[in-house]
C-alpha cells in the first residue's frame, strides 16, 4: 500500500490549491478525482463554463454595443446552442491542460477513481475498470466539492425540465424559460439567457434576492431587469413541475397560478458529495445537505488529521474562497500554518450586468450601529461610461464617519467584478476616504467612479482636520 503525507480528494479549486501548495513544501501529495478529467465542478460545470457561456452570449448578441445602436443590435442574427459550446470546449480543454502541467511540474501524483475511507488513515479508491486499490495518509482533505440539489418531485429530463450541469448540454436555445430559484446559479444564467432574447421568469418561495447583497444594488439591479422585461415572480412556492401534452413545460403555483415555457431551470441549491465516501468509517458525519463542520480557521474536522475545504464546507462557496481554504488546510495539515488571511474577500456575481461587492452593506453598519456616509457614482457620469455606451452602472462607497475608513464598496453594471478589487485593497489596507480624494486616477476609466464617489461622500463628511504632525508627515 502506497502512503502519502497528504490525500486530497476532488481535484476542484479546494483540492488543487491544497495539493500544490503541499507539494511545494516537499511533501508527497496524491489527488484522487473520480471525474474522468481533472478541475471538479469549477472547470466542468460551474465556473469556467458559465462564465464562458456568458462571455460568448455577450460578444455574439452584441450585448455591450446595444446602449448606442439600440436593443435590436445583434452581431450574429441567429445565436445557436452550438455557438455556445464551440468556445467553452476550448476553454475547458486549455483549463484541464494548464491544471495537468501543474500537477505534473510539482510532482502531484494523480489518480482516477473514487475514493472512500476504510479506516481514519485509509482510503480504498475504486477504479472506473472495478479495480480497488488502497492508499494510506497522515493526512487527508475533503475537498468532493458539490452537485445540484435534485428532489424526486421534479421530473427532471435532461432536455426540457434540467439542472445547472444539464444546461451546458441543451440542443437549441430555447424561446421562453422558467428559472426556479433566484440564488446566484439562477440569477446568472436567468440573465445570460435573457441577453439572448430567451423570455425569462424567476420563481423564488423567498420575496427577495441575493440577501447578502447591498439593497440598493439589489434594487437597481431588480429595476435593470424588469425593465428589460424579464418577469420576477418572487414569494411564490412551486407545487409542481410537468411536461403538457403540447410539449411545453407547466410549473403550477402554490397560489394556483401556472406558468409555461419550452425550459425550465431548476436551481435550489446544491448538496455536499459525501454521500458515497462511508464517512462513519473515519469517525464523521455530514449534515442533512451532504455539508462537512470544520474549525473555520484550520479547516480541520472532529478528526484532527481530516481536513475539508471548499463547497462541502458551505458558504461562501465560492471557487476563489475554495482555493484559499485549501492552501490554508494543506498548510496547517502538513505543519507549516500560513498567516491569517484577510478578513474581507470579493463577490462576484457574473449576472447581466454584473454586480460585486467587498466589506460592510449598508444593512449591516446600520445594524452595528456605525455612523457612516455614502457616496454614490453612475457609471453615465464618467467620460469612459459615455464612450461605452452605459446607460447603467452604479457603484457604492460606505464610509465611517468616526474613522473615514472605507467599510464597503458595491458594485452593479459593467466590469464590476474587476473593479471591486480597488475597493477590497483599500478596505483591508484600511484606507480611508481621502485615499479617492487625494489620488488621481486614469482617464477616461470606469474606475474614475471611485473618485466620483469618493468625492460624493467627502463633500458630506466634510474636510479632514489634520494634527499638525500628521499633516507634515502627509505632505512628504
Ligand atoms: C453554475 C456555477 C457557477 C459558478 N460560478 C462561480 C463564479 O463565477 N465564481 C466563483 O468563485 N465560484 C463560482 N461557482 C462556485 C465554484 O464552482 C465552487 O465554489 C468551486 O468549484 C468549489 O470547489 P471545490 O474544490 O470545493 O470542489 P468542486 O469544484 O466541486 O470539485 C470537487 C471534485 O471532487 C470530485 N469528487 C467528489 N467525490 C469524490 C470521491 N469520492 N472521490 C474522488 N473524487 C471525488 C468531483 O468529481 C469533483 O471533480 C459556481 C458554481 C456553479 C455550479
Ligand atoms: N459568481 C459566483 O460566485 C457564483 C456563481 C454561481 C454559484 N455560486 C455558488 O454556488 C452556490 C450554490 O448556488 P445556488 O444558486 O444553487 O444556491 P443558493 O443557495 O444560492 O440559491 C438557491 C435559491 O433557490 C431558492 N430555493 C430553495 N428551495 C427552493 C424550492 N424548493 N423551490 C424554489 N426555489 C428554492 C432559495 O431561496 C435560493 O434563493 C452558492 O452558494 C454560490 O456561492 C457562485
Amino acid at each position: 500500500m502506497n502512503q502519502y503525507d497528504l490525500v486530497v480528494i476532488g481535484s476542484g479549486p479546494a483540492g488543487r490549491r491544497a495539493a500544490i501548495q503541499a507539494a511545494k513544501l516537499n511533501k508527497k501529495v496524491l489527488v484522487v478525482e473520480k471525474g474522468s478529467r481533472v478541475g471538479g465542478v469549477s472547470v466542468h460545470t460551474g465556473t469556467i463554463p458559465s462564465k464562458t457561456l456568458r462571455e460568448t452570449a455577450l460578444n455574439l448578441s452584441g450585448w455591450r454595443e446595444r446602449g448606442f445602436y439600440g436593443r435590436s443590435y445583434r452581431v450574429k442574427q441567429e445565436i445557436s446552442a452550438d455557438d455556445l459550446r464551440r468556445r467553452l470546449l476550448i476553454t475547458l480543454d486549455h483549463e484541464v491542460d494548464v491544471l495537468e502541467h501543474q500537477f505534473a511540474r510539482n510532482r502531484v501524483t494523480q489518480m482516477r477513481g473514487a475514493a472512500r475511507f476504510v479506516d481514519a488513515h485509509t482510503l480504498e479508491v475504486e477504479r472506473e475498470d472495478g479495480e480497488i486499490i488502497r492508499v494510506g495518509a497522515t493526512a487527508i482533505l475533503l475537498a468532493v466539492g458539490t452537485r445540484p440539489f435534485r428532489p424526486d418531485s421534479i421530473p427532471f429530463d435532461g432536455v426540457s425540465i434540467i439542472d445547472s450541469d444539464e444546461i451546458l448540454e441543451i440542443l437549441h436555445l430555447p424561446r421562453s424559460m422558467i428559472v426556479i430559484g433566484a440564488g446566484v446559479i439562477g440569477i446568472e444564467y436567468a440573465t445570460i439567457f435573457s441577453a439572448l432574447d430567451t423570455a425569462v421568469t424567476v420563481v423564488e418561495p423567498r420575496e427577495t434576492m441575493l440577501d447578502f447583497i447591498d439593497k440598493e444594488i439589489v434594487d437597481d439591479f431588480s429595476y435593470q431587469l424588469r425593465d428589460r422585461n424579464m418577469k420576477l415572480v418572487f414569494g411564490q412556492t412551486v407545487e409542481r413541475v410537468e411536461r403538457d401534452p403540447g410539449g411545453k413545460c407547466r410549473v403550477t403555483l402554490a397560489n394556483g397560478r401556472s406558468l409555461s415555457a419550452e425550459m425550465v431551470l431548476y436551481c435550489a441549491g446544491r448538496t455536499g458529495a459525501t454521500d458515497t465516501l462511508d464517512l462513519p468509517a473515519c469517525g464523521l458525519a455530514a449534515d442533512s445537505r451532504g455539508r462537512i463542520k470544520v474549525n473555520p480557521e484550520t479547516f480541520q474536522t472532529e478528526v484532527a488529521h481530516i481536513y475539508a475545504a471548499g463547497d462541502v464546507v458551505g458558504f461562501p462557496s465560492l471557487a476563489s474562497t475554495s482555493m484559499e481554504q485549501g492552501r490554508i488546510a494543506a498548510r496547517h495539515a502538513v505543519g507549516v500554518p500560513g498567516n491569517e488571511p484577510q478578513k474581507f474577500f470579493p463577490y462576484g456575481i457574473y449576472a447581466v450586468p454584473e454586480i460585486s461587492t467587498c466589506g460592510l452593506t449598508e444593512e449591516e453598519v446600520l445594524e452595528r450601529k456605525i455612523p457612516y456616509e455614502c457616496g454614490i457614482a453612475h457609471f453615465r457620469e464618467t467620460s469612459r461610461g459615455h464612450i461605452m455606451g452605459l446607460d447603467s452602472g452604479l457603484l457604492k462607497l460606505i464610509f465611517s464617519l468616526k474613522t473615514r475608513r472605507l467599510l464597503g464598496v458595491h458594485i452593479v453594471g459593467e466590469g464590476a467584478t474587476e473593479l471591486v478589487h480597488i475597493g477590497q485593497a483599500v478596505i483591508n489596507l484600511k484606507g480611508t476616504v481621502e485615499y479617492f480624494v487625494e489620488n488621481t486616477f486614469n482617464y477616461p476609466t470606469l474606475a474614475e467612479a471611485y473618485k466620483i464617489a469618493g468625492l460624493d461622500a467627502w463633500n458630506r463628511m466634510g474636510e479632514l482636520v489634520r494634527e499638525p504632525a500628521a499633516a507634515e508627515a502627509a505632505a512628504e
